[in-house]
C-alpha cells in the first residue's frame, strides 16, 4: 500500500464503504464542513440528531486486505517520525548530554575539561519511547463522537514520538547562536515559554541566545536581535504580552533563510500559530536544501486552540477563564435591565473552542454561537425567536458568539491582513443590532449590551496552568533542538508532552466537532436547540 494521505488517517472516520454525501442511516445530509480534527466531513443535519460521519477517500484504505491495519500502523509511524540531522548528515556528531540535573554546579562554565555528565542519571528520554495519540477504543461507529479508521471502528494503535531531554546531543553548547522569535497575534505565556527556552538553553550551558524582534519582521535588515539571557528573562512572565514583540507578514523565506546564515543562528524557536508554523516548516526545508545544520523547533501559540493533535495549546486555558469576566459582566448588565439581553464576542477564527469552553464554565450562557455549527438568525427556528422565548420565561439572556461564526450573514470585502488572513466582519456588532431591530419591529424593545473583550484577553499574563504548560514546552523545544530535530513542533497529548512533524499539525486548523461530547455537554448546559 502506498503512503496514505494525511486526510485519511489519524482522524477519518466511518464506514466509507456505506456513506455518501447525501445519505447516511437514511438521515439526508446537508454538505457543510464540520468535525473538529477530521476534513472532508458531510454533516448529516437533522433537527435534534445531527451527526457527523466522515466523507474519506473511500479508496485509499482497502478494507479487505487482512493486512490494513497492520499497514496503516507502519505507514502511521513514518508520518509521524520526527525529522533529524542524521536523516540529511549521516556522519552528524553526536556528544554526552551537557544536561543533566546531578550536576550541582552551573555546566556554563567553559568546556575545557570535556562535557560534565553523569552515566547514572536516568531522566533521560529514550529515542523510541512513544505515546499513545488515541486512548478511546470505541465499540461502535455509532458511539457520541467515534473516530474510526474503518466501518467497524478497529481499534488501531497510532503511537508519537515522546518529547525530552535525549542523552546525546548533536550541538556543542559553545558553537550554538539560539535565537527565538513570536509571530502572529498576542497569546498569554508568550513570555513564560521565551523565559524558559532561554533558561533551559543556559542548563545546556549555550552562552549566544537573542530574540528576534517583531516576529518574521524581524529578519528584515533594519531590527537589532535583542541579546537573552536568564537575567534578562528572570520576570518576564509577570507581565502578557511578548517581550520579543509581534507582528504579521514580513520577509520571505529564502530572505530570512539569508538572514539566518549571516547572523550565524543555528537554533531557532518559533513560537507561533498555523501560519507561523508553516513558515518554520519551510525555514526548515530551506535549510536543509542549503545543507545547514540548524535547529527549527515550532511551539504552538493559538489562543484560538486550532492546532491539531493537541490536548489544548498555551493561553488558551487563560483565555476561557479571563472571558468569564466579560460573561459575568454580560449577565449583570441583562439580568439588571428590563428585557436585557448581553452579547459577547470571543476569538476564534474558524474555531469556537474558547466560546465552547467558556460558556461551560461560565454557566451564564444561554446561547452559544460557533463558526462549526450553521444558524439562523431569523426564521421559525432562528436565534431570535428562541431570544424572545428567553425573555417571556427568564427576563433576561446571555448569548456567546465566536468571532467566526455567522460571517454569511456579513457583506464580505475581502480584505486580508499582512500575514494574509481574511479580515471579518463583526458579528457581535450585527447580532445586536438585528437583535434590537427584531424586538423593535415586536413592539417590545430588548435591552442590548454588547462586550468584546478580545484584547483585554490577549494581553492577560498566563494563569497557573498555562504557566506550567508553557514551562513544559519551552524546556522541550530545547531538548529537541539539541537532540538533533528540527522541523518539529512541542504539544501535550492525552497529558504527555510530544514532538510531532511540522506539517501533520498545521494541514488545517483544529476546530470543535458539533458530534463530540464537548459540543454536546456545551449543549446541555445552555439548553439551546438548534438554529437550522
Ligand atoms: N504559509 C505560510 N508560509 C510562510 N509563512 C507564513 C505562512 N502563513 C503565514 N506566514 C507567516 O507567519 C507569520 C504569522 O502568521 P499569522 O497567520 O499572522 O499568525 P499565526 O501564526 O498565529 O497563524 C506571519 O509573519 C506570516 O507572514
Ligand atoms: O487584530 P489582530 O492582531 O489581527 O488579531 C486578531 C486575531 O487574533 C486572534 O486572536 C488569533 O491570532 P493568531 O492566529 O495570531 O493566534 C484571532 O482570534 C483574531 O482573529
Ligand atoms: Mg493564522
Amino acid at each position: 500500500m502506498g503512503s496514505l494521505s494525511p486526510a485519511i488517517i489519524s482522524n477519518l472516520i466511518l464506514p466509507a464503504k456505506t456513506v455518501d454525501r447525501t445519505s447516511f442511516n437514511g438521515i439526508s445530509a446537508s454538505v457543510f464542513p464540520c468535525a473538529g480534527d477530521r476534513p472532508n466531513v458531510i454533516q448529516l443535519s437533522k433537527r435534534s440528531s445531527r451527526r457527523c460521519v466522515a466523507h474519506a477517500e473511500k479508496s485509499a484504505i482497502d478494507f479487505s486486505d487482512p493486512e490494513w491495519k497492520s499497514k496503516f500502523e507502519d505507514d502511521f509511524e513514518k508520518r509521524f517520525n520526527i525529522p533529524h540531522m542524521r536523516d540529511i548528515f549521516p556522519d552528524a556528531v553526536s556528544y554526552p548530554s551537557t544536561f543533566c540535573l546531578r550536576m550541582r554546579t552551573p555546566v556554563s562554565e567553559e568546556f575545557a575539561k570535556g562535557y560534565p555528565s553523569d552515566e547514572e542519571w536516568h531522566g533521560y528520554i529514550n529515542k523510541n519511547d512513544r505515546v499513545l495519540l488515541k486512548v478511546i477504543r470505541y465499540s461502535s461507529p455509532t458511539s457520541a463522537g467515534a473516530e474510526c479508521i474503518d466501518p467497524d471502528c478497529t481499534w488501531v494503535e497510532q503511537w508519537i514520538h515522546r518529547a525530552g531531554p535525549r542523552e546525546k546531543i548533536y550541538f556543542k553548547p559553545e558553537d550554538v547562536k539560539a535565537a527565538i522569535i513570536t509571530c502572529g497575534g498576542l497569546c498569554p505565556g508568550l513570555n513564560d515559554v521565551i523565559r524558559q527556552i532561554v533558561i533551559t538553553l543556559e542548563i545546556y550551558g549555550v552562552k549566544k541566545i537573542v530574540g528576534i524582534p517583531f516576529g518574521y519582521r524581524g529578519f528584515g535588515k533594519e531590527l537589532a536581535e535583542i541579546p537573552l539571557s536568564r537575567k534578562v528573562v528572570q520576570n518576564v512572565h509577570l507581565s502578557g504580552g511578548s517581550l520579543l514583540g509581534v507582528s504579521r507578514g514580513g520577509p520571505n523565506v529564502s530572505e530570512i533563510v539569508d538572514s539566518m546564515q549571516e547572523r550565524g543562528i543555528n537554533m531557532l524557536f518559533v513560537l507561533g500559530g498555523n501560519g507561523t508554523h508553516a513558515g518554520a516548516n519551510a525555514i526548515h526545508n530551506e535549510l536543509r536544501k542549503r545543507g545547514s545544520k540548524v535547529a527549527v523547533v515550532g511551539v504552538p501559540k493559538t489562543i484560538d486552540n486550532d492546532i491539531l493533535l493537541m490536548d489544548k495549546t498555551f493561553g488558551f486555558d487563560t483565555a476561557v477563564e479571563e472571558a468569564q469576566r466579560a460573561i459575568n459582566s454580560a449577565y449583570i448588565e441583562a439580568h439588571s435591565a428590563y428585557r436585557g439581553v448581553g452579547v459577547v464576542k470571543l476569538m476564534g477564527r474558524s474555531s469556537g473552542f474558547i466560546a465552547m469552553q467558556a460558556a461551560l464554565a461560565s454557566g451564564q450562557i444561554d446561547i452559544c454561537l460557533i463558526p462549526e455549527v450553521p444558524f439562523e438568525l431569523h426564521g421559525p427556528h432562528g436565534v431570535l425567536k428562541h431570544l424572545n422565548y428567553l425573555l417571556e420565561t427568564k427576563g433576561s439572556a446571555v448569548i456567546c458568539v465566536a468571532e467566526g461564526a455567522g460571517q454569511n450573514f456579513l457583506e464580505k470585502t475581502n480584505a486580508k491582513d499582512a500575514s494574509g488572513n481574511t479580515i471579518f466582519g463583526d458579528i457581535g456588532v450585527h447580532i445586536q443590532q438585528e437583535i434590537k431591530k427584531y424586538f423593535k419591529e415586536l413592539g417590545d424593545p430588548a435591552d442590548v449590551k454588547y462586550i468584546d473583550p478580545t484584547y483585554m484577553i490577549r494581553a492577560c499574563r498566563a494563569n497557573a496552568s498555562d504557566g506550567i504548560l508553557c514551562t513544559v514546552l519551552g524546556q522541550n523545544a530545547v531538548h529537541g533542538a539539541f537532540a538533533g530535530y528540527s522541523g518539529i513542533t512541542v504539544g501535550i497529548c492525552n497529558t504527555h508532552y510530544v514532538y510531532l512533524p511540522i506539517p501533520e499539525v498545521i494541514s488545517y486548523p483544529r476546530t470543535v466537532d458539533p458530534n463530540s461530547r464537548m459540543w454536546h455537554r456545551c449543549l446541555t448546559s445552555t439548553g439551546q436547540p438548534d438554529f437550522i
